[in-house]
């Protein structure tokens, strides 16, 4: 485990959402892309060491559309960077922890991910990224 890799934050727009990172904190945008498969498009903003990752839904059907209409816009996950996925999946059944697949997918920017049900991580869904 190195570092946090990113914290994700569900918006309905994220050029609505760029006032903030992009006018007032004057921070970098490192890269906007658009994941169909999830229904997302996402635009990740450097902080220091770390980034903000800016998830805004693409349509209805979207991975973040349920979380949106219940919850609102907000913090949706934590995101730490490990060196082998696969590994982890392993690992985090040994530990009784639920990884949201079997095989690592493919997350943005050329990384592979999975998903840990908040359920078993203390009411927040984590995310491990591997960069490629
Ligand atoms: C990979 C691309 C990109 C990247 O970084 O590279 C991304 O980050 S994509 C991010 C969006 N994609 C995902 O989040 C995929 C994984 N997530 C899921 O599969 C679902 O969202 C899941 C399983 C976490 C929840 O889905 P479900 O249909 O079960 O939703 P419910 O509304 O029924 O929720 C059940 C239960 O979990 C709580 N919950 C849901 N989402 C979150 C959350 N983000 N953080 C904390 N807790 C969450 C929800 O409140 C329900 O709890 P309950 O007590 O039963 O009300
Ligand atoms: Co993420």
């Amino acid at each position: 485990m190195k570092k946090i890799d990113h914290i994700g934050i569900v918006v309905k727009s994220i050029e609505n959402a760029l006032n903030l990172y992009k006018n007032l904190l004057e921070l970098e945008i490192t890269g906007e892309e658009i994941l169909e498969d999830r229904g997302l498009k996402v635009a990740f903003i450097k902080v220091g060491d770390t980034r903000i990752e800016l998830l805004e839904p693409l349509h209805e059907n979207s991975e973040i559309s349920g979380f949106l209409a219940k919850k609102g816009e907000g913090m949706h996950h934590i995101a730490y960077t490990v060196k082998n996925v696969s590994e982890m999946i392993t690992k985090a059944k040994e530990f009784g922890l639920k990884p949201l697949s079997d095989e690592p997918k493919d997350g943005a920017h050329n990384t592979k991910v999975v998903f840990l049900h908040p359920k078993t991580t203390n009411g927040v869904l984590v995310e491990l990224v591997e960069h490629k």
